[in-house]
């Protein structure tokens, strides 16, 4: 069976850009764009001339190399010619390749959105196209309210879609505006508007409203469109677009799409995936979705015992496809929840042989679950399990023992006149059969505390140079006079750039913390591979 060429058609850049809190500058826009060059995208739809000083700035140079840069518009206005018509001029003069134009086919959109008639908003389609062929341009109509339109009046819907493919249109795309069509009256509806536009010349942008975008995308690829039109990670106005994160592996990896349809990309482009999904999010400036289909950090994390125990015998048991081809990786968690393959699979990752019969590891997993029961959580905290494993294995050195620990909080006026809050650490440490005592301020006690450890770790003191704490989160385990704290510190190794998590529980925040900030630097002395 000839596989046809299915086009993916991105608009991040445009409907991204019409994301509640999302604002793209010009210099975002060309980086978001080489990103999606670098997905292998077909179309880069990069915003609407005129709207905004940034999109004319970003249309006055041709912006892409390989996909076609489209930029989006409205078709010309009713009562006006296109010469005549200053928004469509500057459509046609933004330097693209492609003109997208929204163009409405709900009649009832008609009358009460532009206040004309239907004749005149199928001329202002026929019109719109033609000027944007003879300009030399390839012509996308975004049919708005496509299937809502089509729901109450079929022929009318039916018509806007033909005057815009007989006008000399590519691709008429049928968009689900509201987001509230479903995927089998997508199937049907795309059947129906075959009979009049060919497969090939059809297109779909689907909204999220109902979580159905993905759905209807590959509803509509079934029925025989060959255009997906969607954003990266899914962001576009409301609860946003079809994901083509999550859309681009389903087309490359399952039937019946691998056997209907081809994309532009190639499994390397595939393998590149995570990586540019997580890429998006740094630049958007938010924390990745980790559990996003095929790219979340928990896309492929195993956390039960029973499936961890079956995955190492064969990762087909507990996996859908391979975390490879899309760039992810397998993770088998440790928690309440494990069983004694799960610290196999982990010790096996961290470089600790360990043999399945030892009753060590039975005594590591009852020492998980009973500090697990306790608060601790050591799925989030990958140095802390991993020096509990190497202690109970009788694997870490005793670098430093902490003798005792002070803190002190103080409100008062400073040499300014001004009421400031301080706070004052006293950490005495042996090192060696050496006592050492070191006092450090710091703008709060864990501040303070932190200073004042590593603040004279004798022979140590140059392992632990580039440490710094990048984040510090707190979470109160229950409510009321018994609640438990727990502290999950992510430090960072400037010279390495190793990353870690460290966790420390108690009623005391203050020690909780602080036995985090221990792990901590146990943790980095002992990757450093300090000796005692
Ligand atoms: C479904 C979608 O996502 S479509 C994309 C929507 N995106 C955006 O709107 C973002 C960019 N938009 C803008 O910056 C502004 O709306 C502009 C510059 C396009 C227009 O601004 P204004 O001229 O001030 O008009 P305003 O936004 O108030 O209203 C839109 C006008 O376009 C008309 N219009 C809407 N769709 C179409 C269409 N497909 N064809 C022709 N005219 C249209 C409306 O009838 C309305 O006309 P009116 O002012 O005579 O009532
Ligand atoms: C064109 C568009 O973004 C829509 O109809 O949803």
């Amino acid at each position: 069976m000839t596989r046809e060429k299915l086009y993916l058609f991105d608009t991040t850049l445009r409907d991204g850009a019409q994301t509640s809190g999302i604002d793209f500058s010009v210099a975002e826009k060309i980086a978001i764009a080489e990103l999606l060059e670098r997905l292998g995208v077909d179309y880069i739809e990069g915003g609407y001339p005129g709207a905004n000083p940034t999109d004319t700035e970003f249309f006055s140079q041709r912006r892409t190399t390989k996909a076609r840069f489209t930029a989006f518009g409205m078709t010309k206005r009713a009562g006006r010619s296109v010469s005549n018509d200053p928004g469509l001029q500057l459509l046609l003069e933004a330097k693209a390749d492609a003109n997208c134009f929204v163009a409405k086919s709900w009649d009832y959109h008609v009358e009460v959105a532009l206040g004309c008639t239907n004749a005149e908003n199928l001329d202002s389609i026929r019109d719109t196209v033609q000027a944007a062929v003879a300009a030399g341009r390839e012509a996308l109509i975004d049919c708005e309210h496509f299937f809502d339109g089509f729901k109450a009046n079929p022929d009318y819907a039916l018509a806007c879609a033909r005057t815009a493919y007989e006008a000399g249109a590519r691709w008429v795309v049928l968009c689900d505006t509201n987001g509230g069509t479903l995927p089998g009256e997508v199937r049907e509806i795309v059947t129906r508007v075959r009979e009049v536009v060919p497969g090939t010349h059809l297109g779909i942008h689907a909204h999220d409203d109902t979580g159905q975008a993905v759905a209807n995308s590959l509803a509509a690829v079934e029925a025989g469109v060959r255009q997906i039109q969607g954003t990266l990670n899914g962001i576009g106005e409301r609860c946003g677009n079809a994901n083509l994160v999550s859309l681009i592996p389903t087309l490359m990896l399952k039937a019946p799409y691998t056997d209907l349809v081809e994309l532009s990309l190639t499994p390397a482009h595939l393998r590149d995936l995570t990586a540019i999904s997580r890429a998006f999010d740094e630049m958007l400036n938010r924390a990745p979705n980790r559990h996003a289909p095929y790219v979340g950090e928990s896309a492929f994390a195993t956390k039960a015992g029973i499936h961890a125990s079956a995955l190492l015998k064969d990762p087909k048991t507990y996996e859908h496809v391979e975390p490879e081809l899309v760039g992810n990786k397998r993770k088998v968690l440790v928690s309440d929840q494990a069983g004694k393959s799960n610290l196999l699979g982990e010790l096996a990752r961290l470089g600790v042989e360990v043999d399945k019969a030892d009753p060590k590891l039975d005594a590591l997993l009852a020492e998980v679950k009973e500090r697990e029961a306790k608060g601790y959580a050591y799925e989030a905290a990958d140095a802390s399990f991993e020096l509990l494993a190497r202690r109970v294995l009788g694997k870490v050195p005793r670098f430093f023992e902490v003798k005792s620990f002070r803190v002190m909080v103080e409100r008062r006026f400073n040499a300014l006149g001004e009421l400031v809050t301080m706070s004052e650490a006293v950490v005495k440490v042996d090192v060696d059969g050496e006592t050492r005592m070191s006092v450090s301020e710091g703008n709060g006690p864990v501040n303070a505390l932190d200073g004042a450890l590593r603040k004279d770790l004798g022979k140590y003191q140059s392992a632990i140079e580039g440490l710094e704490l990048v984040d510090y989160k707190v979470r109160i385990l229950d409510g009321g006079t018994g609640a438990v704290t727990r502290v999950l510190i992510e430090s960072h190794d400037l010279a390495t750039h190793r990353r870690w998590f460290t966790i420390g529980v108690s009623s005391n925040i203050v020690d909780a913390s602080f036995q985090a900030l221990v792990d901590s630097i146990t943790y980095a002395l002992l990757k450093a591979g300090a000796v005692r």
